[in-house]
């Protein structure tokens, strides 16, 4: 194997083989153990796009608020489900099928276009253009801040959907996606997401469809594949410490390498990990 692969194995904690009920366990008792530690947190807060990310993130938060819900006798335990559509959303369905699936307790929706608009249209008042791939992660952030204005105001704690697949990439938007309170998935890489949606009985065509961050309006839907130049096969394989191609075990690095500050907090003067 590779030294570099060894090393983001090792920072990742991605394991070669899983046992999905066992990494199922570990999840929902880590979401339970959290919240159990901090009292005042009666919700777990998540963004539901249709995508399999987060349809195994809501799934999982659902199962940990429905047993602590049932263990305590305490209702205000209560999982959030949250629509954030930049106007019409292509693949509604999938949204509305993944919280069919999850049973969510409650579900919001927040049409984020017009603020994104807002916000777009206020800066550009500085005779600065914002690209159209920029906005899209002023996208992501508008989604990012109706959860956390949500949780504010429910004693919510804000799921993340990052797992080691998107980590090794830095494929998030940071402060955007990237920013959450707790991560359910971290550790996981894509094919074993796959493999615990599938243990849990959800719809396939949830966890079959192409994964896209879905940002761009000129290029809507468009599969994270194309976006990395990389496969999610050969992601998943290079983080169980298999063998890929030269060019795919590049590729990753360089998009490791590129997005190492989107795995640390604000750098700081002690920060060595830069140098
Ligand atoms: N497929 C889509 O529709 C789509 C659209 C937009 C973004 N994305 C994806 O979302 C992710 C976000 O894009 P991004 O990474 O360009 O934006 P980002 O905002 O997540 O990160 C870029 C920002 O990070 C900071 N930064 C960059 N290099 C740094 C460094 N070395 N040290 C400290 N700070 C640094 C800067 O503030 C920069 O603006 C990407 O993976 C992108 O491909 C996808
Ligand atoms: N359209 C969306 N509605 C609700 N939540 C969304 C939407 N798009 C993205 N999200 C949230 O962001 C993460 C990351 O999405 P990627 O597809 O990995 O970029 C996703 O899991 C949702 O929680
Ligand atoms: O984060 P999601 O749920 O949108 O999944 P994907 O990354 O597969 O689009
Ligand atoms: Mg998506």
């Amino acid at each position: 194997m590779r030294a570099k692969q060894q090393e983001i194995i090792n920072t990742l904690k991605v394991k070669p083989e899983i046992d999905a009920n066992d990494e199922i366990r570990r999840s929902v008792e880590f979401l339970k153990r959290y919240l159990k530690k901090y009292p005042f947190l009666k919700t777990l807060v998540l963004g539901i796009s249709g995508g399999q990310d987060s349809t195994l993130a809501g799934k999982l938060s659902q199962m940990a608020i429905a047993e602590l819900r049932e263990e305590t006798g305490d209702d205000r335990y209560q999982f959030i489900a949250v629509r954030l559509p930049y106007g019409v959303q292509a693949d509604e369905s999938d949204a509305l099928a993944a919280i069919k699936f999850m049973n969510a307790d409650k579900v919001f929706r927040v049409d984020i276009e017009a603020a994104v608009d807002e916000a777009v249209k206020s800066v550009e008042a500085n005779g600065i253009q914002v690209s159209d791939f920029n906005k899209g992660n002023v996208k992501a952030r508008q989604r990012m801040i109706a959860q956390y204005a949500i949780a504010g105001e429910m004693h919510g704690a804000v799921v993340g959907t990052d797992h080691a697949a998107e980590a090794v990439t830095g494929f998030y938007t940071k402060y955007g996606d990237g920013a959450a309170d707790i991560t359910p998935l971290w550790r996981l890489d894509k094919r074993q997401g796959k493999q615990l949606l599938n243990k849990l009985g959800a719809p396939k065509h949830l966890y079959e469809k192409t994964p896209t961050a879905d940002l761009e309006d000129n290029r809507p839907a468009l599969p994270d594949e194309v976006a990395l130049g990389v496969t999610y096969q050969d992601i998943d394989n290079y983080l169980e410490g298999k063998a890929v191609s030269q060019k795919a075990a590049e590729t990753i690095e360089s998009w490791y390498d590129k997005t190492e500050h989107k795995r640390h907090t604000p750098i700081n003067v002690y920060d060595t990990f830069w140098q």
